[in-house]
């Protein structure tokens, strides 16, 4: 199999270190010392034009708080578009589009993406045109767009190829092979504060363990996200599958 290019993150950010620090560890940090990603920072101060470095200022019209300025933003967005061009600009924030495991998989086979990571109460409305795309993590108001942008940027990094081990493979996410919640897990020691682990997965039975995992996954997302198992359907026995998990659940 051809092994893919590099994939690089660009990080527009007030706040480096942020990034730079989530990346001394964990998956993305593996990520880029496998030399699967690569990972630079732009810091808008570098651009600002004022003797503090400004990149922020209060509203016009009035209103709480501040905004980050537009000319070091656009110019801290050219300077990565032709560091890294050809690939889209989104900027985090709650007015985006809700990130879902689907775009995660899209934006995995760019060869990069550049990210916006905003402060303050947000940013001049003129930046946005300078931009692609505006996805949002989650309805609720962050401090900044760094974490936001890590969430995106670990979400891709674990559907790049050499990534995961087969084992750990992403495809095998619930969401990713089959649209469903995932299943409960149990691991060693078998009894915990007198709770067992459920017999099938000690029976050796690989067929009903596959079948109790995915009847658990399906009644999990029915009571959980009904919308997801609305959106999905049910294939050929999932039907029976769930009444009989009504039923034991019903006992
Ligand atoms: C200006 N800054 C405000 C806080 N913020 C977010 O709460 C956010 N970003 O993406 N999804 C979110 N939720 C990022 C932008």
């Amino acid at each position: 199999m051809a092994s893919r290019l590099v994939m690089r993150f660009d990080v527009i950010t007030i706040f480096p270190g942020l990034i730079h620090g989530y990346l001394q560890e964990g998956i993305v940090g593996r990520a880029l010392t496998r030399g699967l990603i690569e990972v630079q920072t732009w810091n808008p101060r570098d651009f600002s034009d004022s003797t503090y470095r400004r990149v922020d200022d209060r509203p016009f019209g009035g209103g709480p708080g501040m905004l980050m300025m537009a000319p070091p933003l656009l110019a801290a967005i050219a300077a990565a578009r032709q560091a890294n061009p050809g690939v889209p600009v989104i900027y985090l924030s709650p007015q985006g589009r809700r990130l879902q495991q689907q775009a995660v998989q899209d934006f995995a086979v760019l060869p990069g993406l550049i990210l916006l990571a905003g402060r303050y109460e947000g940013v001049d409305e003129r930046v946005l045109a300078a931009v692609d795309a505006e996805w949002s993590i989650g309805d609720y108001v962050l401090a900044g767009g760094e974490l936001p942008a890590l969430v995106l940027m670990e979400a891709v990094a674990r559907q790049l190829p050499g990534l995961l081990g087969h084992a750990d493979s992403a495809a095998e996410d619930s969401f990713a092979a089959s649209g469903l919640l995932d299943c409960p897990h149990y691991t060693r020691p078998e009894v915990v504060a007198g709770a067992s682990v459920p017999e099938v997965l000690l029976s050796g039975d690989h067929g009903r363990i596959r079948r109790w995992r995915l009847q658990q996954s399906l009644g999990r997302t029915a009571e959980r996200r009904p919308d997801l198992l609305e959106q999905r359907g049910l294939q050929a026995g999932e039907k029976e599958l769930l009444e009989e998990y009504r039923r034991q659940d019903g006992e």
